[in-house]
């Protein structure tokens, strides 16, 4: 038998029993990519479409552990980062990827769940600035996300006082707030557009601003997006794509995934993470059928 050498994914998140954000997420969408996907957990949340009842974290040293079990044996061509929940659990991870260089590294700094229940401790959310974001080729913040990282860039370092809010409404200050935090911490930013109201036109900032422009949907399936989008881009990029193409790529699969009106749970509803895969198969099992 041939030997099979695909492209790794390794996936560092939260679990969500509801399967349609965090680690359940991510690998389903891996492998919709046709990518081999691992896991290192950091919390258990006890979540479904409505909302999230409980969290209970994993410990710095369980994570440094599962880091270490993978990275010593397969090693990732991209990571995907996620649900942190503890400044232990930053660490942990900011000094496995420091002592181990992976190509592709893609931060979505999630803070709070849909559904308002917040997802990392304040102190967590100072690491994750400070060691994370520059070992970051890629952050993927949503406008409330981008929001509190700029109270962060004010508020800190230079300049003590604390911003108590910076509001981002419209293009122009997404292009303004993606450019101060990719000169802050160094990385190239996604600033999501799914939170404004007419649109959902994403910004990639690299050297300069690339938009993605899209209509909004209009569903509920918009449990897992962030999550989502974050898998595929690191999945297209371990595939060998640009950048540019995995996050066009990201947000094609994305939109697919929302539109095929998959109806499930009582709330914000899961993503139809394998609307490519079952067009695939079932063309196969029609044409094996006749
Ligand atoms: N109603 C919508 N219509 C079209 N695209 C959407 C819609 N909502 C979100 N998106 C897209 O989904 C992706 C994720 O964006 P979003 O701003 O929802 O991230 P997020 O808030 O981090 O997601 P999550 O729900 O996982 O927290 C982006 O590409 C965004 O444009
Ligand atoms: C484990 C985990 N990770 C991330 C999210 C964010 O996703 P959403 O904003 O859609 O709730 C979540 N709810 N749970």
């Amino acid at each position: 038998m041939n030997r099979k050498n695909p492209p790794v994914v390794l996936t560092i998140a939260g679990s969500d029993c509801s399967g349609g954000a965090g680690i359940q997420a991510d690998l389903k969408t891996m492998s919709a990519f046709d990518v081999y996907g691992m896991s290192v957990i950091t919390a258990v949340t006890a979540q479904n479409t409505c909302g999230v009842t409980g969290v209970q974290n994993v410990t710095g040293e369980m994570i440094r552990l599962q880091l270490e079990a993978v990275m010593s044996d397969i090693m990732p061509d991209a990571v995907k980062i996620g649900m942190l929940a503890t400044a232990d659990a930053v660490e942990a991870v900011a000094d496995i990827l420091e002592k181990y260089h992976v190509e592709h590294v893609i931060l979505d700094p999630v803070m709070v769940s849909t559904s308002g229940r917040s997802l990392l401790e304040a102190e967590g959310k100072e690491q994750m600035l400070r060691r994370l974001f520059p070992l970051a080729e890629l952050v993927t913040p949503n406008i409330p996300e981008a929001e509190e990282i700029l109270k962060a860039v004010d508020g800190s370092v230079e300049n003590k006082q604390t911003v108590s809010s910076v509001q981002i409404t419209d293009q122009t200050m997404m292009e303004k707030a993606a450019q101060v935090i990719r000169q802050k911490y160094g990385c190239n930013v996604l600033l999501k557009g799914g939170h404004m109201t007419q649109v959902a036109d994403d910004l990639l900032y690299q050297i300069q601003a690339v938009w993605f422009p899209a209509q909004r949907i209009d569903c509920t399936n918009t449990h897992g997006t962030g999550c989502t989008l974050s898998s595929a881009i690191a999945s297209a990029l371990a595939r060998g794509c640009s950048l540019k193409e995995a996050v066009g790529i990201a947000k094609v699969y994305v939109r697919s995934a929302m539109s095929t009106g998959l109806d499930l749970g009582h709330g914000n509803g899961p993503l139809d993470h394998n609307w490519s895969i079952s067009s695939a198969v079932l063309s196969q099992s029609d044409q094996s059928s006749r």
